[in-house]
């Protein structure tokens, strides 16, 4: 397990909330995502914020667009300075190949480049309606091979298909895990959840966690509790 595998979603709909959880969060004991309500709100001063703060930043706006269009996101977000940058493995290879390719212009450190597979809220069901006859675990395989073949570093998938996908892929190769539930919290609308403990176990090298942390009563307790769970 790698030192510091939890990464808090700060979805807030006001930056304000946002930096104030930041504030009381400790950048040696986690990371943190900003996704797409904060960052339409706040823009990227929300993250020189919390780079500010000491923090490493995850800009998770899920790019899926024609290849050109991808790889310039990309690059704009590695110029912001940001840890760990995603899009959409079903952009296809050239989209993917692109973003790799641009970071390649890009001075200083770059971004983990990630893939998103199959979202965590999604299960059977919901792929028969968009036309793939697959259940989740086959196709998250399929793009996260694809994922691998076309550049990136790692794919974002549940925690329920890591052991498989560990089997398979590299080791180097960053499997980064939403949907992470602890024993008795609200699974709203994930689907595909699992406890942190048993992520870890499975070989999730990132848990992203929002809702059982920033809605908590006392957020910073549920943290450490989830740190010290994890051995
Ligand atoms: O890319 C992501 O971070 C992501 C992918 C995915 O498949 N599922 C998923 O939940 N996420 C994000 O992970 C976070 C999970 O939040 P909670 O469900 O509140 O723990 C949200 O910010 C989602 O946008």
């Amino acid at each position: 397990m790698n030192s510091k595998p939890i990464i808090v979603a700060l979805d807030y709909a006001d930056q304000s909330l946002a930096l104030d959880m930041a504030k009381r969060l400790d950048p040696q004991q986690c990371r943190v995502k900003i996704g797409k309500e904060l960052f339409t709100l706040a823009g990227p001063a929300i993250l020189e914020k919390l780079h500010e703060l000491g923090f490493e930043v995850f800009l998770d706006l899920k790019f899926h667009d024609i290849p050109n269009t991808t790889a310039m996101a990309v690059k704009a977000a590695a110029q912001q300075g940001v840890w760990m940058v995603n899009v959409h493995a079903s952009g296809g290879r050239r989209m993917m190949e692109a973003t790799r390719e641009v970071l390649e212009t890009v001075a200083g450190p770059k971004p983990l480049l990630i893939a998103v597979t199959v979202l965590t809220s999604m299960e059977s069901a919901d792929l028969r309606e968009i036309g793939i006859d697959l259940d989740p675990q086959q196709q998250v395989l399929r793009l996260a091979s694809l994922a691998a073949a076309s550049g990136m570093d790692g794919v974002v998938c549940s925690a329920q298909e890591v052991s498989v996908l560990r089997a398979q892929i590299n080791r180097e190769f960053k499997l980064v895990t939403p949907g992470i539930r602890p024993a008795g919290s609200d699974q709203g609308d994930q689907r595909r959840i699992m406890t942190p403990a048993e992520a870890i176990s499975a070989g999730s090298d990132y848990l992203v966690i929002g809702r059982p942390i920033t809605r908590a009563a006392d957020p910073i307790s549920v943290l450490k509790d989830i740190n010290l769970s994890l051995g």
